[in-house]
C-alpha cells in the first residue's frame, strides 16, 4: 500500500503500476472535513459575501468584474471561467443553468478533484528524462491553463514546489524541444521577420488593454539547449507563469512574445512540422530592425510595460541590453537576473565559511562559461568586490584579479585571438599566468589545480563538465568550505550533480544548481543540501518592484538592491547549514521583499514616478513596512471574482 495524493491508502496493483483513487477511498475524517468546507462555502455564497480590500491600493482580485459575454462563451473564456464552481445565482445571471452538472463545487474541492485525476493520469503516461511523467503533467496543467486561469494559478501557487519544475526549468526545456507536437491553442504573440512594417498595428490584436509584463525571446539560446527557433516561446510562457505565481502580476496583463527571425537549427529547418519561419536567422541591421520595431510597437501601445529579454544568444544579449536599457523599461534576465542570484549565492558561500560578507573580495573564483550568463556574473561580482574595497578605480582594477575565466577553448588570457570584447576585461595577464604555471587555453582541470579556488561556478551549458578529475582537483581548494555552482539548465546540462560533488568532496562544501535536484543522503544522518541557484529568485521581484515604483528604467542600483535583499534573506543558522538559497515554497515572500528593495532604491535614486493611485511623492513618504504592505496589497491572488453581466 502507498499513500495517494489525498492522504488515503490506495490500492496499488504493483505489476500494472495502477493506483486506484476515488471517493470511496476518502477516509471519513477527510470526507467530514471536505463536507464541512462545502457547507461553509455554500453558506458564504448564499450570503452573497464579497470582501472588499481596504488597503493602500485596492487589490482588484475581490471586486466584481464586468463581463460582456454570457452562456457558453463564459465557459470557453479562461479569464472568467470557474467551471463547476459557478454558484447557482451566477449560473442564472449568466445563462449557465443546465450547461454545467448541477453540483456546485467549492474551489478547494474542485482542486482536489483535479488533483485526483492528475495523479491517476500520471501513472498511465510515460515521457520525460528525469521525471518520466514530466510531459504528461505539463500537458494536463497546460489544458487547465487554457480553460481556467484562476484555478491553474491556484494549483501552481499551492503546489509550487511540485509544479515549478514542470512549468519552468527543467520540463519547460523539454516542452520547447517538443513544441510543434505539443502546440494546441496559441498563447502569447509572435512577431516574425515577415511582419516588418506591420508591428505597430498588429500589436492591437492582443485583447488586453493593459499589459504589465512582457517576456520576449528570439529562441536563439533556450536554456542550455541551443537554438530552438519559434519553439522557444515556451520559455517566455514559463517565466510569466512565475511572474503570476511568485510576483502576483495579474495574468490578464502578461504577454509572452516570440520574435521569429528564423533559426540556424538545421534539424528544425528540415522538419515540415516546424511551426516557425523556415529560413536562417536574420543578422546585423536586418535583425536589429525587427527587434527595434517590436520595441517601438509594444511601448507605443503599452507605455508602462516592462520587457524582460530572455534566452537571446550572447552576441545579441549584450548589444540589445546596451541599446535599450537607458530608453526603455527593460532588463535581460540571463545577464542581470542571473548575476544578482549568483552574487547572493557567492555572498552566502562566504557566510557559510563562518566569515563576514566583507571578505568576499578575497575569494578566488573560477568561472566556466563566458557567455551572457558567465560574463554577467563576473561583471556584477567585480563591481560588488570593488564596492567593498573602497568603491574607487583602484579597487575596481584590483578586483578582477580574483577571477579566472574558462570557455570552450580553455583559460582566457590576453593572448587569445579574436577575443570577445565582453570577456576582455577578465582575460588573464600572461606573465602572471606563467607564475601560476598556466597558459592560454589551459584546461579547466589545470586551472582548478593551480588556482585552488574558493568557488567553481559553471554557466557553460555543458553537462558533466565538472568531471571526477575536476572535482578531485577542487580538493586542493584553499577554502575551508569550497563552493560549487553547477548553474546550467536544464538538468542534463548541469556541470555536475550534487551526488557527484558530495561523494568526491565530502559534506563540507556548498552546492547549488540551476535546475532542481534532491538533497543527498550522505549516510551517518548527514544531508548534503542542494540549493537551487536560479534567477527565478530575482526576476519576478525586479519586474514587480519596477512596475509598482513606476521607474522608467531599471538601474544598476535597483538590480544590486534586489541581489542584496536576496543575499540577506537567509538566516545565519540556515547559511551555516549550507542552505544559501531559500526553498521555492517561499518564493512569493522573497519576491515581495525583493520588489520592496527595488522600490526603495528607485525612490532613493529619484527614479520612482509612481503607479496608479500611488504617486512619486507618496511613495517617498512610505516607511519600509509600508512599502512591503503596498507591494503585498498589489499582488494578484487567484480568487474567483463575482461576475456581473453588462451588454457591450
Ligand atoms: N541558473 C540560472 O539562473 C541560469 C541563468 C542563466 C543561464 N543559465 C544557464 O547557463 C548556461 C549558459 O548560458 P549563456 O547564456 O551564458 O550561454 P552561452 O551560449 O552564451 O555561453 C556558453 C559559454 O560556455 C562556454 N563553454 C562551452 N563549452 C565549454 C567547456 N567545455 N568548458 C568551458 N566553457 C565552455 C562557451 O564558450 C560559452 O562561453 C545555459 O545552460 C543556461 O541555461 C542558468
Ligand atoms: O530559465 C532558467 O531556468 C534560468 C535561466 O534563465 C536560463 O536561461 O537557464
Ligand atoms: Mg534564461
Amino acid at each position: 500500500m502507498k499513500l495517494n495524493p489525498l492522504g488515503t491508502k490506495a490500492n496499488v496493483a504493483a505489476d500494472e503500476g495502477v493506483t486506484f483513487v476515488g471517493r470511496s477511498h476518502f477516509p471519513q475524517e477527510k470526507m467530514a472535513m471536505l463536507w464541512k468546507h462545502v457547507r461553509a462555502w455554500k453558506r458564504h455564497v448564499i450570503a452573497g459575501h464579497h470582501r472588499l480590500s481596504r488597503s493602500l491600493t485596492t487589490s482588484e482580485g475581490h471586486r466584481p468584474s464586468i463581463v460582456h459575454k454570457r452562456s457558453i462563451d463564459i465557459l470557453h473564456d479562461p479569464w472568467f471561467n470557474k467551471g463547476t464552481a459557478f454558484s447557482m445565482t451566477e449560473r442564472d445571471r449568466l445563462d449557465l443553468r443546465g450547461l454545467l452538472p448541477p453540483n456546485v463545487m467549492p474551489p478547494d474541492l474542485q482542486i482536489e478533484r483535479f488533483m485526483a485525476d492528475l495523479k491517476r493520469l500520471e501513472v498511465q503516461a510515460r515521457d520525460g528524462p528525469s521525471d518520466p511523467y514530466a510531459l504528461a503533467k505539463w500537458r494536463i496543467l497546460n489544458r487547465l491553463h487554457d480553460r481556467n486561469e484562476t484555478m491553474y494559478y491556484k494549483v501552481l501557487i499551492a503546489k509550487i514546489e511540485e509544479y515549478a519544475p514542470i512549468v519552468y526549468t527543467p520540463t519547460v526545456g523539454l516542452v520547447c524541444q517538443n513544441y510543434s507536437g505539443l502546440f494546441r491553442r496559441p498563447r502569447g504573440m509572435y512577431f516574425s521577420a515577415e511582419d516588418r512594417g506591420e508591428m505597430m498595428s498588429m500589436v492591437y490584436n492582443w485583447p488586453a488593454e493593459q499589459v504589465d509584463m512582457i517576456v520576449v525571446t528570439d529562441g536563439s539560446r533556450i536554456l542550455g539547449l541551443g537554438d530552438l527557433g519559434v519553439q522557444g516561446i515556451g520559455i517566455a510562457i514559463g517565466k510569466l507563469d512565475l511572474y503570476v505565481a511568485a510576483a502576483g502580476i495579474n495574468p490578464q496583463r502578461v504577454l509572452p512574445v516570440m520574435i521569429d527571425v528564423g533559426t540556424n537549427n538545421e534539424k528544425l529547418l528540415k522538419d515540415p512540422l516546424y511551426l516557425g519561419l523556415q529560413q536562417h536567422r536574420l543578422e546585423g541591421d536586418d535583425y536589429l530592425a525587427v527587434v527595434d520595431e517590436f520595441m517601438e510597437a509594444v511601448f507605443t501601445r503599452w507605455p508602462n510595460v516592462i520587457v524582460q529579454f530572455e534566452d537571446f544568444q550572447s552576441k545579441w544579449a549584450f548589444k540589445l541590453l546596451q541599446r535599450y536599457r537607458s530608453t526603455y523599461r527593460m532588463f535581460n534576465d540571463d545577464v542581470q537576473g542571473t548575476a544578482g542570484v549568483a552574487i547572493a549565492g557567492l555572498l552566502g558561500a562566504v557566510r557559510a565559511q563562518g566569515r563576514p560578507m566583507i571578505d568576499f573580495p578575497k575569494q578566488k573564483i573560477v568561472v566556466a562559461g563566458a557567455g551572457s550568463a558567465g560574463i554577467g556574473v563576473l561583471n556584477a561580482a567585480r563591481k560588488t568586490m570593488a564596492r567593498m574595497l573602497g568603491n574607487n578605480e583602484i579597487a575596481f582594477e584590483s578586483a578582477k584579479s580574483q577571477f579566472w575565466l574558462v570557455d570552450a577553448k580553455g583559460l582566457i588570457t590576453k593572448e587569445r585571438e579574436n577575443i570577445d570584447p565582453e570577456a576582455l576585461p577578465f582575460a588573464r595577464n600572461l606573465k602572471e599566468m606563467d607564475r601560476h604555471g598556466l597558459r592560454e587555453g589551459a584546461s579547466l582541470v589545470e586551472v582548478v589545480k593551480q588556482v585552488k579556488p574558493d568557488v567553481l561556478l559553471g554557466l557553460s551549458a555543458v553537462g558533466g563538465l565538472f568531471s571526477k578529475e575536476v572535482l578531485e582537483a577542487l580538493k586542493g581548494s584553499t577554502s575551508t568550505r569550497p563552493a560549487i555552482f553547477a548553474m546550467s539548465n536544464p538538468t542534463k546540462n548541469a556541470e555536475c550533480t550534487p551526488e557527484e560533488a558530495f561523494s568526491i568532496l565530502g559534506d563540507n562544501i556548498i552546492f547549488a544548481s540551476g535546475s532542481p535536484f534532491s538533497n543527498v543522503d550522505l549516510g551517518n544522518g548527514h544531508i548534503g543540501h542542494c540549493n537551487q541557484g536560479n534567477n527565478m529568485y530575482l526576476f519576478p521581484g525586479i519586474g514587480l518592484g519596477t512596475l509598482l515604483c513606476g521607474s522608467r528604467i531599471i538601474s544598476d542600483g535597483m538590480l544590486q538592491a534586489a541581489a542584496e535583499r536576496l543575499a540577506a534573506y537567509m538566516s545565519e543558522e540556515e547559511v551555516l547549514k549550507g542552505i544559501i538559497f531559500p526553498s521555492i515554497s517561499r518564493i512569493r515572500d522573497i519576491t515581495k521583499e525583493v520588489a520592496a528593495a527595488v522600490i526603495k532604491e528607485a525612490v532613493e535614486e529619484d527614479l520612482a514616478e509612481g503607479y496608479h493611485g500611488m504617486d512619486a511623492r507618496e511613495l517617498r513618504r512610505l516607511s519600509q513596512d509600508e512599502i512591503l504592505e503596498y507591494v503585498k496589497n498589489n499582488m494578484w491572488s487567484p480568487e474567483y471574482p463575482t461576475l456581473v453581466y453588462k451588454k457591450d
